[in-house]
């Protein structure tokens, strides 16, 4: 065993594309968590971030914004759109305004005169402002509001795609890390339509003072083009290499959350005091914190060297332009007064030229957050659950497996391996086998949770994988080994097996009682009781009651087949025999039970036993009939547990010989 261990440690090292894991990859999570980013360079068309790529996206950009924006308030979009063009305009002849009052001022006269003249131009760019501020105004009552309305139409149909897809996509790695790094769309579609919103502003303003700057000199609409380069190239530089980054340590930044939410949550809270797990968890949580504030050194770093570059580069390129304004000036090609308007503008221009440049990278930064959910969604599309298909009969006589064959995916084994056999319906059938041995997988690919790699599933004659797979699901009620912990109130916990319809108060104090959960009526609440300590209001079951809470939830679906997996694990005896009473009379009165456990006494309660080894089928028959088998596996597995009971109750040993005589 040890010398496999060191083999496979190996040949992960020499199979790893980057520098080795880190010592908490390797001890916590047996490998390197960090991803290979060469992948964002490769996938040329959605991962661009050059300037001129970028400048040549914008278009698009703003379409897609739009799109999002559209879909969440058209008439908010209309809105913004028609105030933004009104600010716009506003400048232009603000700046219009400004270089008419330098001319009236500059010109010959008495002061007298002068400033006369230039009081009809004050009082316009007066109005012109208080247009401009309104424009404002009516702009970000319109904006402010679309952002979150869009933010809930994205999350929605990533919430709703990702409860939509088949449980192996779910389970695969790769399909995960997308469902994470799509998990952020929805907050950078939210930016994505605010920075639009901006960068229309914008660009409606530099397109007026473009004009006013044009009507003065060609030259100097070049100039203003220049100046922002650097700064253009330094910022999306850094939006590159910071996405690439997010990518990179997608996965083990997750790592390091789960490692932190352990320390603070319940699940793991008495072993990481008792067993004095704390330390070790913190200590391995500092050394990935630290990991990762390398990075975003790295990052820093970067960003500082590309910013001082590009200020420079700025600063030789204001200069080069103050200059031509000069030799303009002195040729005469400009008069004072256009000069004076002509700093105004570039002064207000490149700022917003600037503005415009950090925003265009947030914007296209988001976007490739959103690009993540357009891929999310076309991933997901080819693992959605299928809809339609044909109807099941409405009653059956068995559910017939036939050469069932199905491996997990990444797995190197089948879980189950040619598999046949019948489950009769209104009778107790009951998989037994060791751990790992397929009964799950099995009940899972009963219920249509899985499909078949081969074989097939057929209800009396009808192919389950021709049929509806709600229509499947419909039929199934889950009693689970791992049963869920809704944390909401204990009637959810019961009734959210039957969403469908109203909360059926008879069924759910009958249900209770037949699974023992009737302890809710003592809870401080009852059934409004909130099922979670980590709320207000909220109270902590013990391990038996969630139990029994689990086994109402089955109970109250009333579906036709009903899969109990291990379903007494954490009862006491009296539960667990009421349990299997129960069950015996939901059976008897017509309920197909799909029973997995360990415990042998209480296969006895069913009709049918198939014994599953390694993921084959190798016994099937009554409880009786394979217990009369003496070299069964069953009857080995019966005797294993009955053997310490064969001589009745066990004697009074030392231990409690020795406590009597103290
Ligand atoms: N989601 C999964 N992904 C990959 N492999 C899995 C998954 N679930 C189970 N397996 C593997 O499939 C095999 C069968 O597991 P399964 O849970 O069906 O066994 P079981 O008989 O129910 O075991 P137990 O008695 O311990 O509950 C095991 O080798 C297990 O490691």
């Amino acid at each position: 065993m040890r010398k496999r261990w060191a083999a496979r440690r190996g040949s992960r090292r020499t199979a790893g594309d980057g520098p080795p894991p880190s010592a908490s990859e390797e001890q916590l999570f047996g490998g390197r968590l960090l991803y290979d980013a060469s992948w964002t360079r490769h996938d040329g068309d959605w991962f661009k971030l050059g300037a001129r790529q970028s400048v040549a996206a914008l278009p698009r950009l703003l379409g897609a914004a739009a799109g999002l924006a559209w879909r969440a308030d058209r008439g908010a979009v209309l809105a913004v759109l028609a105030a933004e063009l009104c600010r716009g305009a506003a400048r232009a002849v603000g700046l219009l305004g400004v270089n008419a009052a330098l001319a009236a001022l500059l010109a010959g006269g008495t002061m007298d005169a002068r400033l006369r003249s230039v009081i009809p131009i004050a009082v316009l760019l007066a109005a012109v402002a208080a247009v401009g501020a309104v424009c404002t105004a009516v702009s970000a009552r319109f904006s402010e509001p679309l952002g979150p309305r869009v933010e809930r139409l994205v999350r929605h149909s990533y919430l709703e795609r990702s409860s939509r897809v088949e449980m192996v996509a779910l389970e695969d790695h790769a399909f995960h890390r997308l469902l994470e790094s799509a998990k952020l769309s929805a907050v950078s579609a939210r930016r994505m339509v605010e920075q639009s919103v901006t960068v229309i502003g914008l660009l409606f303003s530099l397109a007026a003072m473009g004009g006013v700057l044009a009507r003065l000199h060609w030259l100097l609409v070049l100039m203003l083009a220049v100046m922002v380069l650097p700064g253009m190239w330094a910022t999306l530089t850094v939006a590159r290499h910071r996405y690439e980054s997010f990518h990179r340590w997608l996965q083990y930044d997750r790592a390091a959350g789960t490692v932190a939410d352990l320390l603070t949550g319940t699940d793991a809270a008495a072993e990481v005091r008792v067993h004095d797990a704390g330390p070790f968890l913190l200590e391995h949580h500092r050394l990935m914190s630290e990991a990762e504030e390398a990075e975003q050194d790295r990052l820093a770093r970067l960003t500082a060297r590309l910013r001082i570059t590009a200020s420079s580069l700025t600063g030789l390129i204001a200069v080069a332009t103050y200059g031509l304004l000069a030799g303009l000036l002195w040729s005469g090609a400009l008069a004072l007064a256009g000069a004076g308007t002509a700093v105004l503008a570039i002064r207000q221009g490149s700022t917003a030229l600037e503005n415009l440049v950090s925003r265009i990278n947030v914007l296209h930064r988001e976007s490739l957050h959103v690009a993540d959910l357009r891929r999310f969604l076309a991933e997901s599309a080819r693992h959605l659950i299928r809809t339609g298909g044909g109807p099941l009969p409405r009653k059956v006589e068995a559910i017939r497996v036939r050469n069932l064959t199905f491996t997990y995916p990444g797995s190197p084994h089948p879980a189950l391996h040619d598999v046949t056999l019948t489950v009769p319906t209104g009778r107790i059938v009951a998989l037994v086998g060791e751990n790992g041995s397929g009964k799950t997988t099995l009940a899972k690919l009963l219920c249509g949770l899985y499909l078949a790699d081969t074989g097939s599933i057929h209800w009396d004659d009808v192919d389950a994988a021709t049929a509806d797979r709600a229509e499947i699901f419909a039929r199934f009620a889950l009693i689970q080994q791992d049963h869920v912990r809704w944390p909401m109130t204990a009637a959810v916990n019961v009734a959210i097996s039957r969403t469908g319809h109203p909360v059926d108060e008879r069924r759910l104090f009958s249900t209770a009682e037949d699974a023992g959960a009737d302890f809710v009526d003592d809870l401080p609440h009852g059934w409004r009781t909130l099922l979670s300590r980590t709320f207000v209001r909220g109270v902590q079951l013990s391990g038996g009651q969630w139990q029994r809470l689990g086994i109402a939830r089955g109970h109250y679906r009333e579906a036709d087949v009903l899969i109990v997996d291990e379903p007494t694990a954490a009862l006491d005896a009296k539960a667990e025999e009421h349990t299997f009473n129960h069950i015996r009379a939901v059976a008897d009165r017509g309920q197909t039970v799909v029973l997995i456990t360990h415990r042998m006494a209480s296969v006895q309660h069913a009709d049918l036993v198939h014994v599953l080894h390694k993921g084959r089928l190798v016994e099937s028959g009554t409880p009786h009939e394979l217990l009369s088998d003496p070299d069964s596996r069953y009857r080995v597995l019966y005797d294993i547990q009955a053997a310490p009971f064969a001589h009745g109750p066990p004697r009074t040993g030392g231990r409690a010989r020795r406590q009597e005589s103290l």
